[in-house]
């Protein structure tokens, strides 16, 4: 499987807080600029390099002085946003040195569940990758809450890698990879040398983060490694200490833990629906309508027995059977008011009951997928 690795084109590499910000206590310079160096490395022999890098936080904290993680949102955010000017600084003076640009570019879970943001945050990203550029990538601190952050940028890692459509992901942490348990509290613990990122057993592997400044350990990066696999990319998990680790991954050199992709990739729009974390909203099916969606078959008004949440045409809604199951979810193709004027009718009536008809189905079976 290792061989995969050498055709991959592009590549998004993440970066996590315990590496990038020598465990809270600022920016770890050195490390960052051996990184571009590699970067360079691989945009020379041609392939195109996204980097999703956190340490926004703690460099933060160390420009204000602070030498506690505050716990308060407001203070977390303000030092992000702080701390984002002193990431993005050290990531260009590093590419400078090899005569690349950087680019920076926010994102908010929002931004990606949006049809058009996406659309528009793919096509930026892919611009600046054409144009030689590297785009730095990280959360919007600034303005999440809860509800709409990412909550790790592993997770975010996954997503840039679903949406450019990247052959490989590289998670570079602060251990050599995935550890049969955590290694910090089992010493017998052994690396994974490589596994199918479908691979239910490693979640199981997988614990919490290591230290106070992280956020998502490593089951957040099994978790990622399945969803990029979900576009068809590979997810390699490797020590950002280890001397070339992203050359030498690239090379096919057995590092780390490689959790590869199988060989189906969803459509891309397909894609873009199962990568929804928030839905706008969801639609109680009858079982007739469960039996047509199980036999790949469009939703219909007419088995739709319950309308949940506000939503507009064209939002991405949960399909749920009776006993609330999510079975399906896709692109509607009527607003929630709509289709609660039309739910348990057939569609031959939608015209009299709207005074207009679209599509007689409530989410066509192109755009639904089976989850
Ligand atoms: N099975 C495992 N294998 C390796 N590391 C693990 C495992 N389970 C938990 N961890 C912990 O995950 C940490 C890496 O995640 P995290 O601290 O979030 O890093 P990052 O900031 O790079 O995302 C490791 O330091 C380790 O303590
Ligand atoms: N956006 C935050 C980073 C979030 C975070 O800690 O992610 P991770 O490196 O996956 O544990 C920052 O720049 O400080």
């Amino acid at each position: 499987m290792r061989e995969h690795l050498r055709g991959a084109r592009n590549i998004v590499v993440k970066v996590g807080s315990a590496l990038v910000t020598k465990n809270g206590t600022g920016l770890d310079k050195a490390a960052m600029a051996d990184w571009a160096r590699q970067i360079a490395a691989l945009r020379a022999a041609g392939k195109q390099v996204a980097l999703v890098s956190s340490g926004a936080i703690a460099a933060g904290m160390q420009r204000l002085g602070w030498t506690k993680r505050p716990h308060e949102m407001n203070r977390l955010q303000a030092a992000a946003a702080v701390g984002q000017m002193g990431l993005v600084e050290a990531y260009e003076e590093a590419f400078s040195q090899h005569r690349l640009h950087t680019a920076q570019i926010l994102l908010t879970h929002e931004d990606l569940a949006d049809r058009e943001r996406y659309l528009n945050a793919r096509s930026t990203i892919k611009t600046l990758l054409e144009l030689g550029v590297v785009p730095i990538i990280n959360e919007n601190d600034t303005i999440v809450t809860d509800e709409i952050k990412f909550g790790d940028n592993d997770t975010l890692g996954a997503l840039v890698a679903n949406l450019i459509e990247a052959d490989l992901l590289v998670i570079l942490t602060d251990q050599q990879g995935l550890y049969t348990a955590d290694p910090r509290s089992n010493p017998d613990a052994t690396l994974v040398s490589e596994g199918h990122a479908e691979d239910r057993g490693f979640e199981a592997m997988a614990g919490g983060a290591g230290s106070g400044i992280s956020k998502g350990g490593m089951i957040t990066k099994v978790r990622a490694a399945r969803r990029a696999a979900r576009s068809g990319a590979h997810t390699c998990i490797a020590s950002g200490q280890e001397p070339d680790a992203l050359v030498r991954l690239v090379s096919a050199e057995p590092l780390g833990t490689l959790l590869y992709a199988s060989d189906t990739r969803l459509a891309a729009r397909k894609q873009w629906m199962a990568d929804h974390l928030q839905l706008a909203g969801s639609l109680i099916i009858d079982d007739g309508a469960l039996a047509a969606l199980r036999n790949g078959r469009s939703l219909l008004p007419v088995g739709v027995v319950e309308v949940r949440g506000e939503f507009e045409r064209g939002s991405v809604v949960a399909c749920l059977t009776l006993t609330g199951e999510e079975v399906a979810r896709g692109l509607v193709n009527y607003a929630s008011s709509e289709c609660r004027r039309i739910a348990r009718q057939p569609s031959h009536m939608i015209e009299q009951l709207l005074g207009y008809a679209d599509q007689p189905e409530l989410i066509h079976r192109d755009n639904m997928i089976a989850v």
